[in-house]
């Protein structure tokens, strides 16, 4: 979810970074074609055309992450050989070639790319007889400077934002939008890799006498706690969301025979540690259901759901599973 949010962010800007290498440096390699400088109309086209050819491939594999490196790479490779053999017009395309770097990478990556590019094109260049080789290091690491801050401070925000689309404000787990989002993703790694993964719902019981007895923000409290506790019983790839109200969804990309277990396991590990103010136990309830071929996600949660209801209907403080 989080990444795919990245995703369509990052290949949006490499189609913008596309549309800009065609329309400001194709016309330069024209005009250089025309002034009979052919090294740098080749180069200038290799550019363009290595441009287009990432990006067209990065929209079609969607391996965006990597093509931003290598465009990253390319672009800084591609100004300090044309800065270098061209002389002082070329070589000011190392100021639009470093704030792109920002874009298309992390921020210290960009940095070192930067840093490495801009040593090169100083050893390189023969300009330095006409520009002062000072001002050229003072002005690339501001623009590298301002360029890092400005990036680093945008990679906060998204993160902020992903944080706030996906997860749920009172108790910290995985809102329903982050649970559609995943469901689907393990339901198509299982159809394609053959793996199991399982979907529980478990519902706390008798949720509302702890509201009405204790209060809201007791009731309130009780959620996070319950997040707490099952976030620190499951494994690193396991993932809680909230469905509802008192009622969350846990879901597990890849399960062995023990499952059974490890459910009891959870089920008890939360009786024990999740309590009222008066320290009274409070009991989950579980429906699972394991992935079985032809799951959906509408009928997986069915299942679980079914389940649920048994579990809650046959005394509550359980967990039927589906399979059985
Ligand atoms: N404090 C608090 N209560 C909530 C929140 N969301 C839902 N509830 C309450 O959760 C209670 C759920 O009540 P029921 O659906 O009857 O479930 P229950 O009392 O747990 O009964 P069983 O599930 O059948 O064991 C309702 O009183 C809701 O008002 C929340 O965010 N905070």
């Amino acid at each position: 979810m989080i990444n795919q949010l990245q995703q369509k962010y990052q290949l949006s800007l490499l189609l913008l970074l596309g549309v800009v290498a065609v329309l400001g440096v194709l016309p330069f390699a024209v005009i250089r074609y025309l002034e009979g400088n052919l090294i740098a109309a080749v180069i200038d086209i290799t550019l363009v055309l290595g441009i287009i050819m990432l990006v067209v491939y990065a929209y079609l594999s969607l391996h965006i992450r990597v093509v931003s490196i290598v465009i990253a790479i390319f672009i800084n490779t591609g100004v300090v050989v044309i800065g270098s053999a061209n002389g002082i017009d070329s070589f000011l395309w190392i100021y639009p070639v470093f704030v792109s770097t920002f874009i298309l990478v992390k921020p210290v990556e960009a940095f070192i790319i930067n840093t490495l590019a801009g040593i090169a094109l100083a050893l390189l260049s023969d300009i330095f007889v006409i520009v002062s080789l000072d001002s050229y290091i003072i002005s690339i690491l501001m623009l590298s400077l301002c360029s890092f801050v400005y990036a680093s401070h945008s990679a906060k925000q998204f993160s902020l934002l992903e944080t706030l689309n996906t997860v749920d404000a009172l108790t910290g787990a995985f809102n329903r939008r982050a649970m559609s989002v995943d469901i689907k993703a393990a339901l198509a790694t299982a159809e394609r890799n053959g793996g199991k993964p399982m979907l529980a719902i478990l519902d706390l019981d008798y949720f509302k006498a702890i509201n009405d007895k204790f209060g809201h923000a007791v009731g309130d409290q009780v959620l996070k706690d319950f997040v707490a506790i099952t976030t620190s019983q499951i494994r690193q790839y396991d993932r809680l969301y909230r469905f509802g109200g008192e009622e969350f969804v846990l879901l597990v990309p890849q399960i062995n025979e023990h499952y059974h277990t490890f459910i009891q396991h959870l089920r008890t590990a939360i009786k024990n540690a999740l309590k009222t103010p008066d320290g009274k136990e409070i009991t989950v309830s579980f429906g699972v259901a394991p992935w079985l071929p032809g799951t959906t996600e509408d009928s997986w949660l069915k299942r679980a759901d079914k389940a649920l209801y048994l579990a809650k209907n046959s005394g509550r403080d359980r967990a039927i599973f589906s399979d059985e």
